[in-house]
């Protein structure tokens, strides 16, 4: 699996000019590796996330998955069969308890599930920290951090390869956010996953495997 970047731009109208917020970002990203994306506040990380996730379209340019443009794919069967996203305010449906948060995403994907999904997404659940009590509480009644492994869970739980994450400890104190590093290592080393994580924190990049940084619509391996 390789997802790549093609001379992709991503620009506001000003008037009769454009801003361009991303110019000609070139980057791949493999399976089995842990990214971080720093850059500062307004630079363009939840644009090039959202353009890698199908949330937004590129102005100029593509998104190729195994070289095949994602417009071709089609966005949706995309956004359905390929990617997982996660985010700092977590996304889940507050009305519905744990398990059913991660339930409800198995129902969308065309990918190969386990015909028991309950059975899944309870394995899930505890694979990531939530017991089978948690698991059966209102989101609302968990902690965020708690809430945060309920959306990393939710993400999986469509086997998808990318795992795309914007700032997602950005709600939680250290401890937590430590703990969350730590499963996307995981997902990384032993599931294989390609994880691509925006993120302020300088720590959080420390412990990725590429860290890039967005300065000025560009994207540049820090090496
Ligand atoms: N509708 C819009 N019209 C014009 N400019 C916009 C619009 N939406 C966003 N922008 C600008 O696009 C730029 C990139 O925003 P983006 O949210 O991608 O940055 P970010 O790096 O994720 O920031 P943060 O870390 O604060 O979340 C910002 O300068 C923002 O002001």
């Amino acid at each position: 699996m390789s997802l790549q970047t093609k001379d992709l731009s991503y620009y506001y109208q000003d008037g009769d000019s454009r801003r361009y917020i991303l110019k000609d970002v070139n980057v791949s990203f493999e399976k089995g590796k842990f990214y971080t994306i720093l850059g500062q506040s307004g630079s363009g990380k939840t644009t090039l996330l959202s353009i890698l996730g199908a949330l937004d379209k590129a102005k100029e340019g593509q998104v190729l998955l195994d070289e095949q443009d994602i417009q071709a794919i089609g966005f949706e069967n995309y956004r359905r069969n390929n990617i997982g996203m996660i985010f700092q305010s977590y996304n889940l449906v507050p009305y519905l308890t744990a398990v059913e948060n991660v339930l409800v995403a198995m129902n969308v994907t065309d990918n190969e599930i386990p015909s028991d999904h309950e059975k899944v997404a309870y394995n899930l659940l505890d694979f990531i920290g939530i017991t089978q009590e948690k698991a059966n509480r209102l989101v609302n009644q968990l902690s965020g951090g708690e809430q945060q492994r309920v959306a990393i869970a939710r993400a999986l739980a469509t086997n998808v390869d990318i795992i795309l994450a914007d700032e997602p400890t950005g709600n939680l104190d250290e401890e937590r956010e430590q703990e969350i590093v730590d499963i996307f290592k995981r997902l990384a080393d032993e599931y294989n996953k390609c994880v691509i994580v925006v993120t302020h924190s300088q720590e959080i990049a420390s412990q990725s495997e590429e860290v890039y940084l967005l300065k000025k619509g560009a994207l540049v391996k820090h090496e």
